[in-house]
């Protein structure tokens, strides 16, 4: 039996018997194997998207003058050019500097790559038809991310089905002649294809980022970066770009900035990146509308980190994206929002009196009683909700008729006149509701994932029915099977985090 098979039956044969620490070549593939499989795989077909390109005269801006710490303007407009280093060099300047002479002809430089590794002279990631390319350095690592790859793409598992939503399209391999050499490469969706002006996050989740087969020297390493960021949150944040909204200037951050964040830090990076951290605005708040957009799917994926047991996932990262052109039209004061406007009136329960108010963490029962009472105790939306958190997620109360006869959960809500038109509160009633990790989340939620699609997008934008932001897992080439059947604490405690830090973010958003 190959390696390759031994790993696909993982399920089957005694786990507790595959120490990867003790067999130095798994999940290796024998040698040769790898190199007869790659370039066969076939592309499969993907539509080409023209776009303009992101106008290249936002680079120029330079950024606004800030006041306050450096950290903050560091944060808000970028470090100074030089001698910080290549990430901190704009778009416009990377496309001068690092012009690969070399590149196979048909594809392009992939210019929205956040971390990971580069190949040969500063080429990294390429892109065509819809695809990126991404190298594979390390023979092991690369051997390590086709297979899990090739397993999500085989698998029957329920759980590991539900992380195919997750994770990007996988088209095989593609061996190209790159600077005069062969190499191979990764060919995976394009996540970012479709936006214009693409802000993108790399989160790389888990206190842990060094895997079972790591050298000392390695995990000595690994424990060395990202110090305070991993020990308080769980996650650290390798790379991210931002299209600045204040002065349409890209500001891009690297790993040598990433390093340098403590929790606070990461939290602020955070915010800039969604755009709600205006140095000069110290009332810039995140946008609504993007948070539920990402916390939609974090959820999803705190709820399947739950249950999955069969692998430990290693440095693997979250890559948020999301469209600022879109943000910027969402974020646009229209006429009825506009402080001089005399037509509205504001209303004697305007959104203000539903404003959530909260200390702390959602993960507190308490402060998710206090969300969902009002001053006399009663359910400020009647979301079922008890107030109770329990590990395995909110609990739901049986609704009470009338009569005060216990009644079944109702699946779909019926939301007080009050709140009718607000299709945030619909969407907040359809999120909590649905954010249920008891039981019957399966048949909860699945059965009206439809229902909830439309609301979201029906509060992102009224016209337009795509979604303008992406939460991806990617990178998998740490990617271990799991030694026993617990659920992989360590990526667990990680998404949590995440989680708690975007839901604190959704108490702050207008
Ligand atoms: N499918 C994708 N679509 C768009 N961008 C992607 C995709 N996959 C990866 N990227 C970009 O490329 C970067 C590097 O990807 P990845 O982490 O997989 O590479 P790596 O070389 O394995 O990284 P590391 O050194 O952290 O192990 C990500 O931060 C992200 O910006
Ligand atoms: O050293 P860096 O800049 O922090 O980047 C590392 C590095 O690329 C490392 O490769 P290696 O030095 O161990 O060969 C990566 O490890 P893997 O290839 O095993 O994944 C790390 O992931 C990089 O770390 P990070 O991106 O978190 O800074």
């Amino acid at each position: 039996m190959s390696l390759l098979n031994s790993i696909n039956l993982g399920h089957l044969i005694d786990k507790k018997k595959i120490d990867p620490a003790k067999n130095p070549n798994f999940p290796l593939i024998q040698a040769g194997s790898r190199e007869e499989n790659m370039g066969k795989s076939e592309v499969q077909f993907i539509p080409i998207h023209h776009r303009p390109e992101p106008n290249s005269s936002m680079c120029h801006v330079q950024p606004a003058t800030c006041k306050s710490s450096s950290l903050q303007q560091y944060l808000a407009n970028g470090f100074p050019k030089n001698p910080a280093g290549p990430e901190e060099k704009n778009e416009e300047d990377n496309d001068e500097a690092e012009k690969p002479s070399e590149i196979p002809e048909g594809y392009e430089k992939f210019n929205h790559q956040m971390a990971g590794h580069l190949s040969g002279n500063n080429i990294g990631m390429l892109k065509r038809d819809g695809l990126v390319l991404k190298p594979i350095i390390k023979r092991e690592c690369g051997d390590r991310e086709i297979n899990f790859y090739e397993q999500l793409g085989r698998t029957t598992d329920k759980t590991m089905t539900e992380m195919k939503n997750f994770v990007a399209k996988f088209y095989g391999t593609r061996r190209l002649s790159v600077e005069g050499e062969t190499r191979d490469f990764i060919a995976l969706e394009d996540l970012v294809e479709d936006f214009k002006e693409p802000c993108i996050m790399d989160i790389k989740i888990g206190r842990r980022t060094w895997d079972p087969d790591a050298t000392l020297e390695k995990i000595r390493s690994e424990e060395r970066k990202y110090q305070d960021c991993k020990r308080d949150l769980g996650f650290c944040i390798p790379g991210f770009q931002v299209y600045k909204l204040s002065n349409n200037q890209l500001v891009k951050q690297g790993k040598e900035f990433g390093k340098s964040l403590n929790k606070e830090g990461a939290e602020d990076a955070i915010k800039t990146f969604l755009n709600a951290n205006e140095c000069n605005d110290a009332t810039a708040k995140p946008c609504r509308c993007l948070i539920v957009q990402f916390l939609a799917i974090l959820w999803r994926i705190l709820y399947w980190a739950r249950n999955q047991r069969q692998y430990r996932f290693y440095s693997t990262s979250i890559l948020l994206a999301y469209d600022a052109r879109r943000l910027r039209e969402k974020t646009k004061p229209t006429p009825s929002s506009s402080p001089s406007s005399t037509t509205s009136t504001p209303s004697p329960q305007s959104k203000s009196d539903y404003k959530f108010t909260r200390k702390g963490s959602l993960y507190r029962p308490m402060s998710l009683a206090v969300l969902n009472k009002n001053n006399e105790g009663n359910d400020r939306i009647p979301t079922g909700f008890s107030g109770q958190l329990t590990k395995e997620g909110p609990i739901l109360n049986p609704q009470r008729s009338s009569t005060g006869a216990k009644q079944p959960i109702d699946v779909h809500p019926i939301v007080p006149s009050i709140l009718s038109d607000n299709t945030w509160s619909k969407s907040m009633t359809s999120l909590k509701r649905t954010h249920s990790f008891q039981n019957n989340y399966d048949k909860d939620v699945q059965n009206r994932k439809q229902n909830y699609l439309h609301l979201l997008d029906e509060l992102c934008d009224e016209r337009k029915s795509s979604h303008w932001a992406v939460v991806k897992m990617i990178d998998f080439a740490h990617v271990f099977p799991a030694e026993n059947s617990d659920v992989d604490e360590n990526y667990l405690a990680g998404i949590e985090s995440l989680v708690r830090v975007f839901e604190e973010l959704l108490m702050e958003s207008d």
